[in-house]
């Protein structure tokens, strides 16, 4: 893993046609792609396929949460695809973030396998509302410390765990964090937000990045803007 944040481009298009424009205008080189539900689940695994023939890092972010078994099958059969990293919900507990683990041991070049801990949509009030009296911040590092002694790679959660995640968990163990919001883009359905800059201050090993770059009127110039801003 380099020092500086790698950024992957969250690919959320209703399709592939809607997709490539973009994909074909980026390089390897500049930013991994993540790919979730919406579009895998329109365009499927042909599409991540061509990605990762295309030399492109991918983030196949399905959120896997079921029981250990299915979780287990389905890690395989998404590192059988050939992307960089996978993830599973933490809280889907540590017999299911261990079968997660198994799928992938014995495969050469094994992606990464990471697990959310508490998405970056939710507050406060959103968790309490499903039954947790604690604030994010807390529930986050409990649930990393979790994936870590279950053997996974790293988490998903937002850019203000990560200090917290790093003195917990060491180096080494992966920090993803979306919610990444550069000043005057819109947060949108996010509410745990950070801009690139002071995430990347924070030594944040991937920021994940959608809608801020998706949605700019040239999604190309609104990437290297926020590249640029990364070192400035
Ligand atoms: O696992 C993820 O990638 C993920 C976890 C999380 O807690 N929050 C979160 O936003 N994501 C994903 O990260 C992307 C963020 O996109 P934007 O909000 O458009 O930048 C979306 O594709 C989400 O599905």
């Amino acid at each position: 893993m380099t020092q500086q944040s790698l950024i992957f481009v969250a690919l959320d298009y209703d399709n592939a046609e809607s997709a490539w424009p973009l994909i074909d205008k980026l390089s390897p080189q500049q930013c991994g792609l993540k790919v979730g539900k919406e579009l895998f689940t329109s365009a499927g695994p042909d599409f991540v396929r061509e990605l990762v023939q295309r030399g492109f890092k991918v983030f196949l972010d399905l959120k896997f949460h079921d029981i250990p078994n299915t979780v287990n099958k389905a890690v395989r059969a998404a590192a059988e695809l050939g992307v960089w990293m996978v993830n599973v919900h933490a809280s889907g507990g540590r017999r299911m973030l261990e079968a997660a683990r198994d799928a992938v041991a014995d495969i050469p070049n094994r992606p990464y396998v990471i697990a959310v801990t508490v998405l970056t949509s939710m507050s406060a009030e959103d968790l309490q509302e499903v039954g947790i009296d604690v604030p994010p911040a807390e529930h986050v590092l409990k649930l990393a410390k979790l994936t870590q002694a279950a053997g996974l790679d790293g988490v998903v959660c937002s850019a203000w765990e990560a200090e917290a995640i790093a003195a917990t968990c060491g180096a080494g163990f992966l920090r993803v964090t979306p919610g990444i919001r550069p000043v005057g883009s819109e947060q949108g359905d996010q509410r745990r937000v950070m801009t690139p800059p002071e995430a990347a201050a924070l030594g944040i090993e991937v920021l994940v990045i959608g809608r801020p770059i998706t949605q700019a009127p040239d999604p190309v110039a609104a990437l290297s803007e926020i590249q640029a801003s990364l070192t400035a």
